[in-house]
Order: structure tokens, then sequence, then C-alpha cells
């Protein structure tokens, strides 16, 4: 019998603004406009360099939606010498690649055209549907709208972009509100066959949210969504679970792909008192499976060409480094 194979990628966690105009209320990575609600360009540089010399391929930019919107913000961004934090984005992006790391960004929403700018510059992108429900914790998140997050998921697909998507599960969502995420997701990939992965994320409270009281998601429940991604979404769509908040060693036979990014040298900016395990631990973690290393844009995309030209001497480049460390 075959054994299954498990993927996980090396990233360097950089989250460029804490500040965004949604205000999602089981988030704790949202500040207000405060000296340090921007990493400097510097920081960037530094764990670009860090993330290139400890073995990461990809350079992963999330970071709070629209801040421009917010109160404040665009004079502390000046300071830098940008007007708009996209642009920010895209310069550094620009970076991570001539350090060698491959782009994956995942800012929140985005028009077409941006989505358009930003694909000359990243192998992959993301942007987690969370559920198609309507809940209380996005009341104050226009940008959480699943019509809006549909929109420009399918925009995605449109542009043809190695697609990153996922929902969180515990936020106020029911089981059959899972279940239509998943079949929305499904169907978006059916027409446009850009999803990779999905992420089915496990909602952690934090202590000074408004729903820093509410429990979690139980293990059974947790497990028959991860059942359900499995069996809802096409089998050429991975479906990944963040080691670092879920037990992954338990939930891993349910039907998990991927385990994502692991960083090691940066911490989880939205789950920080979340670890990432150690290669060591990940090892344990999928004993009796076969535990590979994969780029951000995955080896389907590749062969495919879904990538900006500009992109191919590193890809190839890092593609044939994992391979070698793939044992
Ligand atoms: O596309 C996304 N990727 C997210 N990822 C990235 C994901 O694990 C990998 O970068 C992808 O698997 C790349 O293909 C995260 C990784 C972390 O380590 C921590 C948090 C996230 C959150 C997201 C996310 O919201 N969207
Ligand atoms: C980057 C992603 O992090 C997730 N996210 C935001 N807050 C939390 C939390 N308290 N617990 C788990 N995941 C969270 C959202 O799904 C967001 O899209
Ligand atoms: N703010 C974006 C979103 O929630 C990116 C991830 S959270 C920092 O979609
Ligand atoms: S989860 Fe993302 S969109 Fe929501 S408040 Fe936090 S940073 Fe903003």
């Amino acid at each position: 019998m075959q054994v299954r194979t498990i993927t996980y990628s090396r990233n360097v966690f950089l989250p460029l603004t804490t500040v965004c105009h949604n205000i999602c209320g089981y988030c704790s990575y949202r500040t207000p406009v405060r000296e340090g609600c921007i990493m400097e360009p510097d920081a960037v540089r530094e764990s670009l360099r860090l993330g290139a010399a400890t073995g990461c391929t990809e350079a992963l930019f999330t970071f709070g939606e629209r801040p421009g919107e917010v109160e404040g913000f665009t004079p502390l961004l000046r300071r830098f010498g940008y007007d708009d934090i996209l642009d920010y984005c895209y310069d550094l992006s620009k970076e991570a690649i001539e350090a060698g790391l491959l782009p994956h960004t995942n800012a929140g929403i985005l028009t077409s055209e941006e989505l358009e700018r930003f694909r000359t510059v990243n192998a992959s992108m993301g942007l987690m549907l969370e559920t198609t429900a309507r809940i209380p914790a996005h009341r104050e998140s226009p940008g959480k709208d699943p019509d809006v997050r549909i929109a420009m998921i399918e925009d995605a697909g449109r542009l043809k972009i190695p697609f990153t998507t996922g929902l969180l599960i515990g936020i106020g969502e029911t089981e059959k509100d899972r279940v239509e995420s998943l079949e929305t997701i499904a169907g978006i990939h059916r027409r446009y066959h850009h999803i990779q992965e999905v992420i089915i994320q496990n909602f952690c409270p934090k202590p000074d949210t408004p729903m820093g009281r509410d429990g979690t998601v139980g293990k059974e429940e947790f497990s028959e969504t991860i059942r359900l991604a499995r069996a809802i979404l096409p089998d050429d769509v991975a479906v990944q679970i963040p080691p670092n908040l879920a037990d992954a060693e338990e939930f891993i036979g349910y039907g998990v792909d991927d385990l994502g990014g692991v960083s090691p040298v940066t911490v989880d900016y939205i789950n920080p008192e979340h670890p990432w395990p150690e290669l060591e631990r990940l090892r344990e973690i999928t004993h009796g499976y076969r535990l590979v290393e994969r780029l951000c844009i995955y080896p389907q995309y590749i062969r495919k060409g879904w990538f900006d030209p500009a992109l191919t001497p590193l890809i190839m480049d890092l593609d044939k480094q994992i391979q070698e460390r793939n044992p």
C-alpha cells in the first residue's frame, strides 16, 4: 500500500501592519494606530535574511486589511516613503525575491487590479473565506462579507493565481454553514481551478477580545470538519491544518494533506501564544506518513506555468533545493 504524503512549507511571517479597517470579534492581532504598528523596512530585511539563511522558501506577508482607511495611519506610513501599504508590500515582495524567498501575500480584500499587480511578484496568494454565514463576529468587518470574499477569490481565479483559502471554525457558524462554505470553495475551484489548499483553522480565544470567553470547537466537531472538507473538496485541493493550533497528531488521520507554513525564525503573529513545532516534532506528528517539503506554489501550478516569468529562476532553484532535501 502506498504511504500518504503530508506536505509543509518553511516560511517567514511578515506582519507589515497590525492596523486594519475591519474589527473581527475574535482577533487580537489588530491594534490601533500607534508607534510600532508598521513593521520597519530593516526589520523586514532582517527576517528575510534570517529566513533565507535557515532554508525558508516563502515570505508570508499577512497584515491588516485596508489600514489606510484608519485615521492617522497614512502619515505614519509616509515616514517610510509610501502612501499605500500595498506599494510598500509590493517593493518588499521584490526584496524577498532578491533575498531568495517566494512571496505569498494575504492582505485581506484586494481589487482585481491590485491582484493583477501582485501576481507579478507573488508565487501564490491567499484569503480566508472564514465562513459563508453572516455572523456577529463580523458585524464590524465589511471585508468579511462572504459575497465580497467570494468575489475576490473568483477574481484571483480569473487571473490564474495559485490560491490559499480556508475556514475559521468555531466563530459562530453552524455545521450546515461549514458544508455550505466548503461547497462554495469547491464550486469556485471547479470553475477556475486555482485553489491549491483550504485551511481548516480552529478559533483560539484571545482574552482581550469580545470572544475571549467563548468556547473552542470540540475535538469531535473539528475532526468531523476535516473529514467533511476532504469529502467535499476536489481531490486536487489540499486540506491544511495549522500544526501549532490544533493537535495535529490527533487529527492527521481524518484527511489532512498539509501542515501549512512553519517558521524556524518568526512566531505566528496572529496566534503568538501557540509556538510552531520544530521539524523533529513534525516528523513525529506525521509518523507513518511521508513528510515532504513544498513551496508556496504547489507542483501542479509550477507545471502549468501559473506564475510570472520573472519568478521562473527562483521557483526552479528553490524547487531543486527542496527536492534535494526531501528524502
Ligand atoms: O493564505 C493564507 N495563508 C496563511 N498562512 C500561510 C500558509 O500556512 C502557507 O503560507 C501556505 O500554505 C502557502 O502555500 C498562514 C501561515 C501561518 O503560519 C499562520 C497563519 C497563516 C494564515 C494564512 C492566511 O490567512 N491565508
Ligand atoms: C489570518 C487568519 O487568521 C485567522 N484568525 C484571526 N484570529 C484568530 C483567532 N483568534 N484564532 C484562530 N485564527 C484566527 C483568520 O482566519 C484570519 O483570516
Ligand atoms: N486581515 C486579513 C484578513 O483577515 C489578513 C489576515 S488577518 C491579519 O483577511
Ligand atoms: S482577522 Fe484580519 S481582518 Fe479581522 S480584524 Fe484581524 S487583521 Fe483585521
